[in-house]
């Protein structure tokens, strides 16, 4: 005879993104949430009685509801207290609640000293460079810049693809856009400092990206967006003769659980990574004629 010495379920690793929209400027987070809820369910291990287990499947559906409840801005302490004294509260097996939750340290964009109204940045992301040396050829300097994690929570939509047999992605004018920048550039001239043309891309190609701090910039699709910046940096930096921007669509899907109370209204999200979109393109300018590995 084996004895059940202790036991819990739960739901872990719960993806939520929240925005609010209230006043001129968003408010947005990004949160891995995990729930263990001690329960007197034994009889569930021992003899396969369900009657007082609260599925792990609902315990997920709790975050979204809870989340779309908190009509204004709090802190994951705040969210967890909140979400962690429902299930005691709510259900009389439940004796604890352990409630985990790892924040994206998502940050507003700042321009010229201004907070941007729905832009958001992660990090700072790598500056690296590629040089090839050869005895009869010129040298080949390339930059680049990766990890750069980038959002907005508005000024983003989708419309106008082919819909066919294949097609449920429907047509948006507003979405989250969210991204990772991976971006390689080449020289033509050497700039008169590597670290300030870097410093000089990156701040280009955020600034194309978010758009004025206000107001923003519609982006139809991440082609269009990529593009732009990698023309505004071939506008800006006449040293630089090619770029190539690889940007991930890290998809923020809309929950709309309207059975649990959850309708979406471009507040509750789960974001992912994978899949995610692959967009890429490489610039050169018109009269660009050197071989490169672009
Ligand atoms: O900006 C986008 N470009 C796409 O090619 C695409 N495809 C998709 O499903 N969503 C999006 N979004």
């Amino acid at each position: 005879m084996a004895e059940l010495a202790q036991q819990r379920h739960g739901k872990a690793k719960v993806r939520v993104g929240r925005v609010w929209r209230e006043g001129e400027r968003h408010a947005f987070v990004e949160w891995k949430v995990s729930v263990l809820i001690s329960s007197s369910c034994e009889s569930s291990f021992i003899s396969a009685d369900n009657s007082a287990v609260v599925a792990t499947d609902s315990i997920k559906n709790t975050i979204y509801v809870k989340a779309k409840e908190c009509s204004s801005v709090l802190s994951m302490e705040e969210f967890a207290i909140l979400l962690g004294e429902h299930f005691v509260k709510t259900y009389p097996q439940v004796t604890g609640s352990e409630i985990t939750i790892i924040e994206k340290p998502w940050e507003p964009y700042r321009i010229n000293g201004k907070i941007h109204h729905h832009g958001f940045k992660l990090g700072k992301g790598s500056h690296f460079c590629e040089i090839q040396v050869s005895k009869n050829k010129p040298t080949v300097v390339c930059s680049g810049l990766e990890g750069l994690s980038v959002l907005k929570t508005t000024q983003s939509g989708f419309e106008g693809f082919v819909r066919d047999n294949y097609t449920l992605l429907p047509e948006v004018r507003e979405r989250i856009l969210a991204t990772e920048v991976l971006s390689v550039w080449c020289y033509k001239s050497k700039p008169s400092c590597y670290n300030k043309a870097f410093e000089t891309v990156k701040q280009i190609l955020l600034d194309v990206f978010f758009g004025p701090p206000d107001a923003g910039v519609y982006s139809p699709s991440v082609q269009n967006t990529l593009y732009l910046m990698g023309e505004r940096v071939l506008q800006r930096l006449p040293e630089i003769e090619s770029i190539k921007l690889s940007m991930p669509n890290l998809h923020f899907i809309p929950v709309n659980m309207p059975k649990v109370g959850v309708e979406f209204n471009h507040d509750v999200y789960l974001p992912t990574d994978e899949p995610h979109g692959t967009i890429e393109a490489s610039l050169t300018r018109k009269n660009w004629s050197r071989h490169s590995k672009l």
